[in-house]
């Protein structure tokens, strides 16, 4: 049996229905109410945990492969106990750099930034040659504009909603971010064969789903 350790919420959600073009069975996943650990017919445990906490399990051994956004794997950086396998090309957002709109970028005072990306902030400022504050926030991140907290923020965005909704404008685009299929290297060995036809099912999916999409946008 392969353990997949998968990110709950967003990634789940879009992650569900490759794994149904699979012909695998997501009921019991649909229907999980508050159970975590959850049986896809004999061949899948999947486990259900924060994005975070993805690559601790597959460091560990606890789990084979996981399914994480690129964002987390950005911000937590190279490991070569975790092997990224696929892209899967969901869970589609972009990081940003955004500010009020009246923010004068051209000032020569430190920023201060807020955000939930403290590696990915700093980086991407320091690779403008500019020296930040970063203060950390663990969620609704707009705020730190908008109550002075922060001059600026590094979060993501999907449709642009809540920035604009809350009066703040991109200044920078930087990376987009997919979720992506990783794995811990014991298992690519120990359980080769599972992990590569699953591998080859999903991106056998990914095709079918791209070639279905262009079908619609071209009828
Ligand atoms: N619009 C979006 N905003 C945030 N994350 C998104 C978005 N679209 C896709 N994602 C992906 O979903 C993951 C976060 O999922 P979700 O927002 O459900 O979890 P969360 O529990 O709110 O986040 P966190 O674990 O940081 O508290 C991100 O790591 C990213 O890869
Ligand atoms: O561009 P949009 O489609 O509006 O999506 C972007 C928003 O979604 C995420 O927040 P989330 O809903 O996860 O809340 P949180 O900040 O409290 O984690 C992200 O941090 C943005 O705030």
């Amino acid at each position: 049996m392969l353990r997949i350790a998968l990110t709950k919420g967003r990634v789940e959600k879009k992650f569900i229905p490759l794994l149904q073009r699979c012909n695998i069975d997501c009921q019991p996943l649909i229907d999980k109410q508050r159970r975590l650990i959850i049986n896809l017919g004999d061949q899948y445990q999947i486990i259900l945990v924060k994005g975070e906490d993805v690559c601790t399990y597959l460091r560990k051994g606890a789990v084979d492969l996981g399914v994480v956004g690129s964002d987390v794997l950005e911000e937590q950086g190279a490991d070569e106990q975790v092997n990224e396998l696929l892209d899967l090309n969901t869970g589609r957002c972009q990081f940003i750099v955004a500010s009020k709109s009246d923010f004068d970028w051209n000032q020569p005072r430190r920023k201060v930034i807020g955000t939930k990306y403290p590696n990915v902030a700093r980086r991407w400022f320091a690779s403008q040659g500019e020296d930040v504050e970063i203060i950390k926030i663990a969620g609704s991140v707009e705020l730190a504009p908008l109550t002075g907290l922060a001059d600026a923020i590094v979060d993501l965005t999907e449709t642009g909603t809540t920035l604009r909704v809350n009066h703040l404008v991109v200044h920078d685009w930087l990376d987009v971010i997919t979720s992506r299929l990783v794995a811990n290297p014991v298992a690519l060995k120990q359980k080769r064969d599972e992990i590569f036809t699953l591998t080859n099912q999903l991106r056998q999916a990914m095709e079918e789903e791209y070639d279905e999409d262009l079908r619609k946008v071209t009828e």
